[in-house]
């Protein structure tokens, strides 16, 4: 269980994290988007233990995290930028993970390497692709069987075969032994599909955070075809976007979706052509942003 309350974080007098409050409970996916410069990392970076608050708390499994050795050895963290010691290969750098944590597993890291057959563990990692740098942190990461994983930006820089294969390992780790994870990325289609809470952060706050059905059930696409102008929601929905092709009205609406239904149909009548459609994730997050004044704007030559 990951508990943050209220954090705050200033660099230099800017404020990188203005009230981070933030929930995972055990065996969570968590996806943690955001624009850039939200704070994503740096909320991630405290989570780790590499950065203190200067207010706030952060607890996991109830205790700090900050200069706390025992805690961190339960928690495997992927950084957006790998660091691997100069001249380190895989075998070398597979050494010092076992001997920094206790319950690196030697047999899972022979069993997994069917899964990584373009890695030399010979070879300078440092020699290696992007990609491949990537792949090898993973591999040590899971072999460290964590009961936490923090990832930021986990499958940036690898081909489709092998960001696949990441994700199904992870899934499988996370049924088979309930690990956690924290996953911040910008690539929401492929977040979809692998989290089940989502927390959404924008200006150092975490402004949404939901179990992403309860998200998907909130806010939907409306279509409307009708006769007499724009379709009439009551101040229980808020409208996020609006537009129309000839008759037909679509709306973007955060609230009930059967309400909703019902009030158009007593506004326009009960001939009405009303459609519900699901939002994506990559669309919430355009229009919750956009509420936010952070949208995609018209280009105007
Ligand atoms: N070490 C640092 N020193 C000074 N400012 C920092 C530092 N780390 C982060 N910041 C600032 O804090 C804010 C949040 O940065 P952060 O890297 O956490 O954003 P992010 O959401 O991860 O962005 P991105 O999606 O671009 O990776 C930014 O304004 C950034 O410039």
């Amino acid at each position: 269980m990951i508990e943050v309350n209220h954090v705050i974080k200033s660099f230099d007098g800017i404020r990188a994290l203005d009230g981070v409050d933030m929930h995972v409970n055990q065996g969570d996916v968590y996806g943690l988007v955001g624009p850039n410069g939200a704070g994503k990392s740096t909320i991630i970076r405290h989570l780790t233990g590499i950065y203190r608050q200067d207010a706030g708390e952060i607890f996991i499994n109830g205790e700090e995290i900050f200069e706390n050795a025992q805690m961190k050895g339960k928690i495997a963290y992927i950084p957006d930028e790998i660091f691997y010691f100069m001249q380190a290969n895989t075998m070398e750098m597979m050494r010092y993970y076992r001997g920094l944590y206790a319950s690196f597993d030697l047999k899972t890291f022979y069993r997994m390497q069917e899964f990584f057959p373009n890695i030399d563990v010979k070879r300078n990692i440092r020699n290696l692709s992007k990609g491949m740098q990537k792949q090898v942190a993973f591999w040590l990461s899971i072999c460290v069987h964590p009961e936490i994983m923090i990832l930021d930006e986990p499958v940036d820089g690898l081909d489709p075969v092998m960001r696949r294969q990441i994700w199904n390992i992870l899934l499988s780790e996370v049924e088979e032994r309930n690990m956690t994870v924290v996953i911040s990325s910008h690539n929401l289609r492929e977040l979809e599909d692998v989290c089940d809470h989502v927390g959404i952060m924008n200006k150092g706050k975490v402004m949404i955070e939901r179990s992403l059905s309860d998200l998907q059930d909130n806010i939907f696409k409306i279509q409307v075809a009708c006769f007499g102008g724009i379709p009439h929601l009551s101040e229980n929905f808020k409208i996020l976007h609006m537009s129309n092709t000839g008759r037909v009205h679509t709306l973007i609406v955060r609230g009930d979706r059967d309400v909703a239904v019902q009030e158009i149909l007593a506004d326009k009548g009960e001939k009405t052509i009303v459609d519900i459609l699901p939002l994506t994730l990559e669309e919430i997050f355009i229009y919750e942003m956009g509420g936010a004044d952070y949208e995609v704007k018209e280009i105007l030559f």
